[in-house]
């Protein structure tokens, strides 16, 4: 496997006290499959692709990338985990404004050591990205951003995709496309998808589907 989460448990304190959104979640995928993450609004599914991206840590349980612990991980390593083993696809593009769409496009790859250039000319294509290359992200649709934050994260080709409503701004022959370039990364680098959706179509799309309900994953 080369995620495994086993027994996440995850709490938030609020105002009315604190509730508890995660209750010993149990989920693993293997390389080159893609699973569907679906459940309720507030059910907890991007909180478990933080827990996932080493971008937040569980109250208890275990994430296990490549039989590496993250528990373990020191602030150095958790930081390379973001950089190079893991492309996150989040609503936020956070694409770098003093740079042009295709230097945002190479720069994970290349920062990885990972740039392809045939495979990021495929997600030019695929997302539809060749005339806006010399634009700077704020000259930009809010839908074409996220394309580009697609296309840069895709481009570094990293073991483990987590994506959280990927295709939301998106209508729908591009969200289509998305899954297609994401798809294909699955089956040509070996790259393990975790997608958030809320789409029973692109649900369909995936290996397999898990539903998070009352703080626990049932298939
Ligand atoms: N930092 C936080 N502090 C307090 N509560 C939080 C925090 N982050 C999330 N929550 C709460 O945790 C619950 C789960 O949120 P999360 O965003 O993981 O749900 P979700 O399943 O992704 O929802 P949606 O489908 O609406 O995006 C929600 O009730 C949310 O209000």
């Amino acid at each position: 496997m080369i995620l495994s989460l086993s027994g996440i448990r995850k709490s938030y304190s609020t105002a009315e006290g604190i509730i508890e959104i995660l209750k010993g979640v149990d989920l693993s995928v293997a390389a080159g499959e893609s699973v569907a993450l679906t459940g309720e609004s507030g059910s907890g599914k991007s909180t478990l692709l933080h827990l996932a991206g080493g971008l937040d840590q569980p109250d208890a349980g275990s994430i296990f990338m490549n039989g590496r612990d993250l528990g373990q991980f020191g602030e150095s390593e958790r930081a390379r985990y973001r950089r190079s083993d893991v492309g996150l696809v989040f609503q936020q593009f956070n694409l770098i404004p003093s740079l042009s769409v295709a230097t945002n496009l190479s720069f994970h790859a290349k920062l990885a050591d990972r740039y392809d250039a045939a495979w990021e000319r495929q997600l030019i294509e695929g997302l539809g990205l060749e005339s806006y290359l010399g634009r700077y992200p704020e000259q930009l649709s809010g839908g074409q951003q996220q394309r580009v934050a697609i296309g840069r994260t895709l481009a570094a080709r990293p073991p483990l995709v987590l994506a959280d409503e990927p295709t939301g701004n998106l209508d729908e022959a591009t969200g289509d496309a998305v899954l297609d370039l994401m798809l294909s990364l699955a089956r040509n680098a070996g790259s393990a998808l975790l997608l958030v959706t809320h789409s029973s179509r692109l649900a369909d799309r995936l290996d397999r589907k898990v539903v998070l309900h009352g703080g626990r994953i049932s298939e």
